[in-house]
């Protein structure tokens, strides 16, 4: 089959529900491409919202936006993929599993077969064992399939310590990595806000009380999801912003440094297993994983959570 030039320009979103929707919307919004298709298993769903999002675009920039099927997204320099059932009330990611497995086996070859040369972007949960999956069911690089991982608990993060701390968050650097999901870590021991550690910040702002802080502000990050779940049935905006936020990253070439997720080789320890790790990413995916500095505790809280979905991803695969 002739391989089509990628379109730098050109974006795709398997996967219409609140999250494909909003992130589709948020990425009409963002300029960063001037196409956009859409597919769902419910091709009305499609139609929808890409009619609905277009109707935007007299707000923003000029832009094609059309409900499609393989063979409209082989050129697309970044697949988006949300489709998959998401968590009800109560529910883990990793208990949407079996389904979600089941629905990138529908998926993912349809890619593979088309010989994709882009940026596959995983969003569905539990997202880091999707995104093993569509490695191995692609044969793609692992470099050109990425999770968006923990990028949304980062922010979670950043957002509750800028809280906390009355300071822009946007000035705190602070990484949650490993899963996304309830055995992800806080590395407490690398994080800062613009360059001064973090209890050292806190102190300045009046907060003593490290450990209850740290212990706190980590359980409303891992918490988030089953809360706003528990009131509204779905998380999606702050998703949305993630998946711009990476596809910024990607089509600008920036090499920027995002927790996306990515197969590990070696480093703590951890091997053959896909989970977030601070990554340079840029037009080639992730160009290489940046390993942070953490304490003997947070390694070993890294170990676990690798082992946790290894054993997960050799259940499913
Ligand atoms: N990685 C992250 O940080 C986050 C991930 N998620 C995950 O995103 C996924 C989607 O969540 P929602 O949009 O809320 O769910 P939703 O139920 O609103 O939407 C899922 C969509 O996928 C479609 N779909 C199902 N099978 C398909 C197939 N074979 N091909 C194409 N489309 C198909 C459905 O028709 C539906 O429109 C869930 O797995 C959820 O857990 C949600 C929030 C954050
Ligand atoms: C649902 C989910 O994965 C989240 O909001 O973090």
């Amino acid at each position: 089959m002739k391989q089509l030039e990628l379109n730098n320009r050109k974006v795709a979103v398997i996967g219409c529900g609140f999250v494909g929707a909003t992130s589709a919307f948020g990425l009409m919004q963002s300029g960063l491409f001037s196409e956009m298709v859409l597919i769902d298993a419910n091709t009305e769903k499609a139609e929808g919202e890409a009619m609905d999002i277009s109707h935007g675009i007299p707000f923003a920039r000029p832009m094609k936006i059309y409900a499609g099927g393989y063979d409209d997204i082989m050129d697309a320099a970044i697949i988006v993929v949300t489709a998959g059932a998401n968590q009800k009330p109560g529910e883990t990611r990793l208990d949407l599993v079996q389904k979600n497995v089941g629905i990138f086996k529908s998926i993912i070859p349809e890619i593979a077969k088309r010989d994709y040369q882009g940026i596959l972007l995983i969003v569905s949960n539990p997202v880091d064992i999707l995104t093993y999956t569509a490695h191995k069911l692609s044969g793609m690089p692992e470099n050109r399939v990425i999770g968006s991982g923990t990028v949304l608990d980062t922010a979670r993060l950043k957002y509750e310590l800028g809280e906390h701390l009355g300071v822009d968050s946007r000035s705190v650097h602070a990484f949650i990595i490993g899963e996304h999901g309830d055995s992800e870590i806080a590395a407490w021991s690398s994080a800062n806000v613009s360059g001064i550690p973090l209890n050292t910040f806190c102190e300045m702002r009046g907060h003593f009380n490290h450990d209850d802080s740290m212990e706190r502000i980590a359980a409303n990050v891992r918490n988030s999801a089953y809360e706003i779940i528990a009131k509204k049935n779905a998380t999606y905006y702050g998703i949305a912003m993630s998946v711009k936020r990476i596809c910024e990253a990607i089509v600008r070439d920036e090499k920027s440094i995002l927790p996306v997720s990515g197969m590990i080789h070696g480093m703590y320890g951890v091997e053959d297993v896909v989970l977030s790790m601070p990554a340079i990413v840029g037009k080639n995916g992730i160009e290489r994983q940046v390993p942070i500095s953490l304490d003997e505790d947070e390694q070993k809280q890294l170990r676990k959570s690798a082992q946790i979905l290894k054993e997960m991803a050799e259940q499913v695969l």
